[in-house]
Formats: C-alpha cells, structure tokens, sequence
C-alpha cells in the first residue's frame, strides 16, 4: 500500500496493492497496523456505513461536533465519486482550505479523514456504492454540516449544478461563517 499525506495535515491517500490473477482480483481494504504505523497513532474503527448513490447525487458536508467527531476512511465499491475534504481545525495552517480527489473502483484509492475535517462527495457514475469507517458512532444530535457551494469555500464540483441531486437537509445546511463549531 502506499500513502501519501494530501495537502491537509493528518488526511491521507491510500492506494492499495491489488492482486490480479484469471480469476479476478483481491486487495486489502483496510489494514489497522499499516494505518496505524503511517498515523503514529492508534485508531479504532466503531462503525461502517454504506451508501448508494446515483450520478449526480452529492451528500455533504457533513461532519459531527466535539466528542462525536468522527475519523473515517473512506472508498468506493463501485462507480466514481468527486470526494471533498475541508479543513475545519482552527490550528490548521490549511484552516478553511479543501482537498479534492477522485476516487472509483477503478483507482482503488481510499482516503483517510481525520477528526476535524467536513466531508463530501459528488457521485460521477451511474451507481455508486460509497463505503466508510468511522471511529465514533453516529450521534443525530451532534450532526453538523456546511453547505456544498459555500461563497467563501468556492468548491468547484466540476458538475453542473442543475443535475445535481440533494436532500432537502443538505440544501439547507448553513454558510461555513455560520457552521455549528
Ligand atoms: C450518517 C448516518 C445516517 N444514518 C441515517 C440517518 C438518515 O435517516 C439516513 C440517511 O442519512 P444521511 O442523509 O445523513 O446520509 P448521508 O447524506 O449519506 O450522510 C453521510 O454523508 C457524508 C458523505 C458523510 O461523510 C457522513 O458520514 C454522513 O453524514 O441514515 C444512520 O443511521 N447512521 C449514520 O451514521
């Protein structure tokens, strides 16, 4: 597997190592140890979340607040996704910066998120199969977001926005200068 940190400190890109054979193919999609030794740091993974998703579909930015805030490791099964990362860490020399990548079944790259950062994706393919481990459970009453096209975020989606797809919740998440801290 190889690693690369992207420009926000603490989120990396994973590619994993894929076996091919006549049969077909196998890889490793999580490895805690690899992780692990690439974070300095221990991490233990309480939930994972499927979604399906149609081209066009973008959920996010989601993130949850304080002791509910969740590190995931994020991939997909099948299709292509836009994936959005934004910075949300005070601290941060990226502090309100974003990072995006392409992520598919074909490129096989997963992304890990660290606490501290608000997530989305665009789906790009017909069908999307989004997989995700988080290390905290999922807590309504922590939920927070950002909405996508935030004026001072300026995220280019690359896609057009009259096709894009989102749930009334998603619509009405607030501007970045309002999130929930
Ligand atoms: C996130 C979540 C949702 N739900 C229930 C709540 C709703 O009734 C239903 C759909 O939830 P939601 O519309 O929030 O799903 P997404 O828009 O895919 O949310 C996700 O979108 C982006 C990409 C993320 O990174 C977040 O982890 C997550 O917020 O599933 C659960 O039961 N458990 C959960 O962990």
């Amino acid at each position: 597997m190889k690693i690369t940190e992207s420009k926000l400190k603490g989120c990396f890109i994973l590619e994993l190592k894929v076996y091919e054979d006549g049969r077909g193919l196998f890889f490793e999609s999580y490895n805690k140890a690899q992780l692990e030794e690439t974070l300095g740091a221990s991490i233990d993974f309480v939930q994972d979340n499927i979604s399906v998703s149609k081209k066009g579909v973008l959920r996010g930015l989601h993130f949850q607040t304080e002791k509910y805030a969740q590190a995931k490791l994020v991939q997909v099964i099948k299709g292509k996704v836009l994936d959005i990362v934004v910075d949300l860490r005070r601290d941060s020399n990226t502090f309100g910066q974003h990072f995006k990548i392409e992520l598919s079944s074909e490129n096989k790259k997963s992304i890990f998120i660290p606490k501290g950062m608000a997530h989305g994706f665009l789906a790009l393919s017909e069908e999307v199969v989004f997989y995700y481990k988080c290390d905290a459970y999922y807590h309504p009453l922590s939920e927070a977001g950002i909405v996508y096209n935030d004026p001072e975020l300026k995220i280019d989606w690359e896609f057009p926005e009259t096709n894009m797809i989102l749930s009334e919740k998603d619509l009405r998440l607030p501007l970045w200068k309002n999130r929930k801290m």
